[in-house]
């Protein structure tokens, strides 16, 4: 088995989602092999999924459970759960697990961090203030020393794609003065490192996406390729980073295109998800790249049309925590 150097952290997500079953199904089919995961939520759900459980008292005890049950830290939930209809008043658990699960990776005790997906609106309303879990854990762990540029930045991957965004969750009117030449060339960095540290490529190739359609067009057809992308684009290179001028993104996800660039920097989300839910929209995985911690995620959200109804599948979930170990492990040389 595969454990790595500690167990990875899973918090459970939002409880009337997808999360407890699709867990359910990524023990069983990494039971066998790893990587180990240690659940951080409500154990009486978790076993209501139909799979064996077992509550431990520490991550440490995760590896020697994991072949037999599902290891839970058990905090319970205050309020009983209805698939597909999220409850306010379970909300505050649901940010308490994703603390527990980082300060777990903090304190060595866990190796990373795995999150289910969460429901933003209800998390919101509860007065949970970040847009989500990338902004959250960076949050968590920003007085925790980093070497190297400080993300965080959101990357999708979905078979050889990787694709880091330049802005998340930002209304697509306010994108063009949100894509400063400073939040493009941190983004850069961070993903120049990450892709150095945690995925052991000596000398990444990075891609950078147009804002306009082709590209602007020399300026006819919008003017930010040549005010902000290409010398952002040309500061990198006189730092040493590999990378393009702005490409039109129309041309830039084929298959052809794709193995050009070892990742692409998007400037906006839908940029960014559409190519990675095309490719492969049960396999995406979510990647907070430049923190202290390792993170990851399924790339789909909670599901509320189909959660208790056992048709949710776990391929993404089972990818995420694939590539959490595989990023421990590169971390861990
Ligand atoms: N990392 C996270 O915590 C994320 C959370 N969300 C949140 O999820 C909530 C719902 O978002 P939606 O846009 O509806 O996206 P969604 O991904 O939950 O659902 C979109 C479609 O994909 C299907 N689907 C989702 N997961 C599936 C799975 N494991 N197996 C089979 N089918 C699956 C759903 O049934 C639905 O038809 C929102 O509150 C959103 O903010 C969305 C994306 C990521
Ligand atoms: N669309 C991706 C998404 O919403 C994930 O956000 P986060 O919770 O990983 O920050």
């Amino acid at each position: 088995m595969t454990a790595g150097p500690a167990p990875l952290a899973l918090s459970m997500g939002e409880p009337a989602g997808v999360g407890p079953e699709i867990i359910a199904r990524a023990w069983t089919a990494l039971r066998a092999e790893g990587p180990v995961f240690a659940v951080i939520g409500d154990a009486a759900l978790m076993r209501a999924q139909g799979q064996p459980v077992e509550s431990i008292l520490s991550a440490a005890d995760a590896p020697a459970v994991f072949g037999r049950a599902i290891p839970v830290l058990d905090t319970p939930l205050p309020a009983p759960v209805t698939p597909g209809r999220p409850e306010a008043a379970n909300a505050g658990a649901v940010a308490d697990w994703i603390e527990q699960a980082v300060n777990l990776a903090l304190s060595g005790e866990a190796s990373g961090v795995v999150t289910a997906p969460i429901a933003k609106a209800p998390l919101y309303a509860a007065g949970f203030r970040f847009p989500g879990h990338t902004e959250f854990i960076a949050e968590l762990t920003a007085d925790t020393p980093f070497i190297g540029t400080r993300g965080p930045v959101m990357m999708l991957t979905a078979r050889d794609l990787r694709a880091c965004l330049v802005t998340i969750h930002a209304p697509l009117a306010e994108v063009p003065e949100l894509v400063t030449a400073e939040r493009v060339c941190r983004t850069a960095r961070v993903v120049h490192e990450a892709m150095k540290r945690d995925f052991g490529i000596a000398a990444p190739r990075l891609a950078l996406a147009a804002l306009n359609p082709h590209a602007g067009e020399g300026g006819s057809i919008g003017l930010e390729e040549i005010a902000v992308l290409i010398p952002a684009a040309a500061a990198l290179r006189a730092e040493g980073i590999a990378i393009t001028d702005p490409r039109p993104a129309d041309t830039l996800f084929h298959d052809e295109a794709r193995a050009t660039y070892d990742a692409v920097l998007c400037l906006y989300h839908d940029q960014a998800l559409i190519p990675v839910k095309t490719l492969d929209f049960w396999g995406g995985v979510n990647t907070t790249l430049g923190l202290p911690v390792i993170r990851t995620s399924p790339d789909h959200g909670t599901g509320f049309d189909i959660a208790g109804k056992g048709v949710a599948r776990a391929d993404s979930l089972i990818a995420a925590v694939q590539l959490a170990g595989e990023m421990a492990a590169a971390r861990a040389k």
